[in-house]
């Protein structure tokens, strides 16, 4: 990759028995490839043995060249000058135009006298494309190992994700290799809503020591593996383990999590939560699924169907809610399903998004659960299940937001390059109003969201299951229909691009798919909306509240 080549050198192979093309000084040999561009050959053919930069660009996005790169560049122009050193973990923020003397002297007077320094600014500085601290912009929430995890997670999935994400997508499954990662870079220990759980796993981050992991670091794992764009993919990753397993973590009993969470850890075995049943979605009160104790006591023996559970397909362990009890919320225990004891039948589910999450259809028959498996208490599991609610509803909240905030980035990237009626799309206001309104919403709810995680990582777990729920609730709700104005949105700058799988408007058109799987589980907007309500008048009724 490091040969030098004159631009004569290049004009040479300029027919489709040796075709090489110039894009951005770097030389490629697309001979072999021509066959395969999904473009067709003849297109570039008329480019062969020249600098195809521009019509590069006009069609394809960065994420092209840095799957194809390896394979098919055999050098770089001997004009081209040499790399920039490395950059460092954390990018530094390019020169700013330097403002005049009286400017900036009027900036440095504004500014208030005791000001924590903002953290270096990190990413394309896109305004609105990232949170505001990633421009540079103060936070009360954020310090130095965050600016770190932000980007040891980035560069990860920039390396090894997002080339990938459409075939594994298309394919409807991610390698296990990439899971196990997941708990090899000790991110799966940091998704739990609770402290990191160093003593059941030998895996660190290695951004982040254990005692100073906290939940914005949950936040920004969660946000920038969504930055791949692909609610399956993050579902395949963090879907069953970050709402099945902080149940068993929480209230498990610790012979048992001293035997299988370990192995949940470092991604050796998987875990998802089953509590949708097919007639019991929202309505978790009304779940059928039943668990007898034997008649030794040893054992309950678990009867039933679970449906749309993430993960199941390739689970080992399933946390399910089954009734132990009479009718309603008082009747409901939950349960540690080992899939090696039998009795547990899976069946891939074929839905509208979220492909390569693996949602399942779930039968128990005769299923044995040793009694040890109890988490929680016989018949209170409802609170096992509320409890896990509100971490399963951030979770949500993080990845819609982002996923907004995906669909404008791609539409103000794609707007700075496609030229209509002799003007570049972001040149008509009406493609900036779109803009503004994606943003304005993102933002909004963004803030809520940083000003909910705060309070629940300092408040005691019940009194942040009270006080939290009702506007987590509603947040819920403000954030999966943000995500599904801003698909929509950026779907209609796309036009066809987005309309087709793959290409450029590849990512807008899977995400688009995607929304339903955030607007209906974990709560749907309607539920949650009147919950929202409901669960903060009452409890702050307790609270002392004054009508
Ligand atoms: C290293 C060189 C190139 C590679 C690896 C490449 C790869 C691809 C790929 C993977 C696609 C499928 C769409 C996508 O995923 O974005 C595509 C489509 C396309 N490419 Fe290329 N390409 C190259 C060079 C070029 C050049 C130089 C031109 C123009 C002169 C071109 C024109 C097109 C067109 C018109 C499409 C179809 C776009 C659409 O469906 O809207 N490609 N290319």
């Amino acid at each position: 990759m490091s040969q030098k080549v004159s631009k004569e050198q290049v004009a040479v192979h300029n027919k489709s028995d040796s075709l090489w093309i110039v894009i951005d000084e770097d030389v490629y040999d697309v001979t072999k490839f021509q066959d395969e561009h999904p473009g067709g050959k003849k297109i570039l053919q008329r480019v062969a043995g020249k600098d195809a930069s521009k019509q590069f660009w006009k069609y394809h996005n960065e994420g092209i060249l840095k799957k194809y790169k390896s394979q098919l560049q055999i050098g770089s122009l001997d004009t081209k000058k040499a790399a920039a050193p490395p950059a460092p973990a954390v990018a530094p923020a390019p020169a700013p135009a330097a403002p005049s003397a009286a400017k900036a002297k009027a900036i440095a007077d504004a500014k208030p006298a005791k000001s924590e320094a903002p953290l270096e600014p990190f990413g394309d500085l896109i305004p609105f494309a990232d949170p505001s601290w990633y421009q540079g912009q103060h936070s009360p929430y954020y310090n130095e190992t965050h600016a770190a995890l932000r980007a040891e997670v980035r560069e990860w999935v920039e390396s090894e994700i997002e080339p990938y994400v459409t075939e594994w997508d298309e394919g409807k499954k991610v390698p296990d290799s990439l899971y196990k990662q997941m708990g090899e870079r000790g991110y799966l220990g940091g998704l739990l809503g609770v402290h990191f759980p160093a003593e059941y796993t030998k895996y660190r981050v290695k951004s982040v020591p254990p005692e100073k992991w906290d939940h914005f670091h949950e936040l920004i794992v969660t946000d920038e593996l969504s930055r791949a764009a692909s609610g399956g993919l993050v579902w395949n990753l963090i879907g069953g383990f970050g709402i099945g397993c902080p149940p068993l973590v929480k209230f498990g009993k610790k012979p048992l999590l001293d035997r299988i969470l370990p192995g949940i850890l470092a991604g050796d075995k998987r875990i998802c939560l089953a509590i949708t049943e097919p007639d019991a979605g929202s309505d978790v009160a009304n779940l059928t699924c039943e668990a007898k104790l034997s008649e030794d006591g040893k054992h309950y023996i678990v009867n039933g169907e679970k449906k749309w559970i993430t993960n199941g397909i390739w689970s080992d362990y399933f946390t399910v809610a089954v009734r132990t009890g009479g009718e309603g919320m008082n009747g409901i225990s939950v349960l540690l399903v080992e899939r090696e004891n039998g009795g547990v039948s899976t069946r891939r589910m074929d839905c509208q998004g979220v492909w390569s999450s693996g949602t399942t259809y779930i039968t128990f028959e005769d299923t044995k659960v040793p009694v040890e498996n109890l988490i929680g208490k016989e018949n209170q599991g409802f609170k096992v299940i509320m409890t896990n609610f509100n971490h399963e509803r951030i979770g949500i909240v993080i990845q819609s937001l982002r996923f907004s905030r995906v669909c404008y980035e791609e539409s103000v990237k794609y707007a700075n390059k496609r030229r209509t009626f002799g003007k570049k799309l972001i040149d008509h206001p009406v493609i900036r109003m779109k803009l503004a309104d994606m943003a304005r919403q993102i933002e909004a709810a963004y803030n809520w969201l940083e000003n909910v995680v705060y309070q629940a990582q300092s408040m005691e777990e019940t009194e942040a299951m009270l006080k939290m729920g009702g506007a987590i609730a509603g947040l819920k709700a403000q954030s999966t229909k943000t995500f599904e104005f801003c698909a929509r949105e950026a779907s209609q700058i796309f036009g066809g691009l987005s309309y087709s799988r793959g290409g450029q408007g590849g990512k807008i058109e899977r995400l688009y798919r995607d929304v339903r799987a955030y607007a209906i589980p974990g709560g749907s907007e309607e539920i949650m909306l009147d919950l929202s309500m409901r669960q903060s008048l009452r409890v702050y009724q307790m609270f002392g509240m004054k009508l």
